[in-house]
């Protein structure tokens, strides 16, 4: 498919989501303590369970969405497309099968359609949270959805 890319710019003060599976929810619960001081910089979203968990913990407020089974995973892709945020923290678990395995294959792509960061694991958790991007206006390229819709209405319409 051929779809043209428009620049745009992730705000300064980015739009975080944090997500983790009920096995690595120890693991996210750990990193985010570690920081804290510079997630606070930002604007944190996460699914239902998890938000509460670090919401509890932390003592920060994080809007939270519903829990993943019941379709945060969707919530926050719905939320992709819209462009209301830029970095996904998600760290999932490479070793249980979920009921919502579609839901997480779902975000994942719509991440990838809408070149959101993601990070699948702590590693690139902590390369991203120490970026200089981070703390920066960053010019990246989206769909241009205005001349897709264009091209695809020319088609149709002949
Ligand atoms: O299942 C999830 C992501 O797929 C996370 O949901 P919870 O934060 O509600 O556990």
């Amino acid at each position: 498919m051929d779809i043209e890319m428009k620049q745009i710019a992730m705000p300064v003060q980015k739009r975080i989501a944090l997500i983790a599976h009920d096995n690595m929810k120890q693991d996210l619960l750990d990193w985010t303590r570690k920081h804290i001081a510079t997630l606070k910089q930002h604007k944190l979203f996460a699914t239902g369970t998890t938000g509460h968990l670090l919401e509890n913990k932390l003592q920060t407020p994080i809007t939270k969405l519903i829990s993943g089974p019941l379709g945060g995973d969707q919530q926050i892709g719905a939320m992709i497309t819209e462009q209301k945020l830029d970095i996904i923290i998600f760290f999932w678990d490479p070793y249980e099968p979920m009921p919502h395995d579609p839901d997480v294959k779902a975000l994942l792509r719509v991440a990838a359609v809408w070149n959101v960061a993601v990070a699948c694991n702590r590693s690139t958790a902590d390369f991203m949270i120490s970026s200089p991007l981070l703390n920066e206006l960053h010019p990246y390229k989206v769909p241009d959805y205005e001349r897709y819709l264009e091209k695809r209405l020319g088609k149709t319409t002949g």
